[in-house]
């Protein structure tokens, strides 16, 4: 996958094949997201075009004045990129969203971004918006290309009559209520770190220390049942998330049958263990 980060400077610095371009933010990759670039891809092969997404970096909340500022990630960047490669997206644009680039309006984001990277067909959800003030819709987008490239609207993916959103997901993520996230991931919430200690309170168990990327967004503070795999192995025990914002989980085990190596490891969040088991592990 060949990966560029565009901004009005390095916008005209390369050279562009002609594509089928999926568009959004895409926190998490979920379920919507997926069923939106699975359709891009199979566009892509129709059409003998180059499969190609574009995203933007960081939350467009983070320069304008939104309800929330949303600073950590379902997905931060370097998972974002490694899922959209494991999905075969071939050109992956990461635009680089600051206050000027938010100014753009609606017209000249399609010049310039659009037609400017030689799209020939662009894939977005129901409810995209681009451009200054977020005025462009999927209809705005019709009329915006001038015939110049064709335009597929995704419709909208539920669960149980609710939207699959980045938004729900941090929802049930702050409600500590993994069990129900691969509903809206297909996968277990899963954060990805280094194992950076282990120590041994006594006979039995082993706690291991894991060093994630601090923009991961976490679950609510507790204690939770979880999977933690390394190469082909995996543990169960309980993973203790000690605040929302540590880059620090602990992983407690029961006498790992395995050597233990200081490299990377994933963890799933399986379903919260409760507030008295965390209070007894603190103590
Ligand atoms: C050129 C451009 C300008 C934007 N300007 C604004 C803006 O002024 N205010 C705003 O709230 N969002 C703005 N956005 C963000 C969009 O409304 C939207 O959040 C973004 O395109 C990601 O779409 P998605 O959330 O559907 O994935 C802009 C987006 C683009 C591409
Ligand atoms: N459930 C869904 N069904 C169809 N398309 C979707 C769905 N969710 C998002 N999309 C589309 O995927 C792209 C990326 O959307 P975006 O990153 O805003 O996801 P989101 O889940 O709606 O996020 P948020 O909850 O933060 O608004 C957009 O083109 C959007 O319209």
């Amino acid at each position: 996958m060949e990966i560029y980060h565009l901004n009005e400077k390095t916008m005209n610095l390369h050279n562009v094949t002609s594509c089928v371009l999926a568009l959004g933010f895409f926190d998490g990759v979920h379920k919507g997201h997926r069923r939106l670039l699975e359709t891009a891809k199979r566009m892509a092969t129709e059409k003998n075009l180059t499969f190609s997404v574009m995203t933007f970096f960081p939350h467009p909340s983070q320069c304008i004045p939104h309800a929330q500022t949303i600073d950590k990630y379902i997905t931060p960047l370097p998972m974002k990129i490694e899922i959209f490669k494991r999905l075969g997206v071939e050109k992956l644009y990461i635009v680089q969203f600051n206050l000027q680039f938010s100014r753009i309006t609606h017209t000249q984001f399609v010049e310039r971004y659009i037609v400017g990277l030689a799209c020939a067909h662009v894939v977005a959800g129901f409810d995209f918006t681009y451009g200054f003030k977020g005025k462009g819709n999927m209809k705005q987008l019709e009329q915006d290309s001038d015939g110049r490239f064709s335009v597929t609207t995704v419709e909208k993916y539920e669960h149980h009559h609710h939207k699959i959103s980045s938004t729900a997901i941090r929802h049930l993520l702050q409600s500590g209520d993994v069990q129900t996230i691969p509903n809206y991931l297909a996968a277990y919430y899963s954060v990805r770190g280094k194992l950076c200690y282990h120590y041994r309170p006594d006979a039995s168990e082993f706690v291991l220390c894991i060093q994630i990327d601090p923009t991961y967004f976490l679950p609510k503070t507790g204690l939770y049942h979880a999977a933690l795999v390394m190469d082909s192995d995996e543990l169960s025990g309980l993973l203790e998330v000690s605040n929302p914002s540590t880059s620090t989980l602990k992983f407690f085990v029961k006498k790992p049958q395995l050597a233990l190596t200081y490299e990377e490891v994933t963890i799933h969040f399986l379903s919260y263990a409760d507030d008295i088991a965390f209070e007894q592990a603190a103590t």
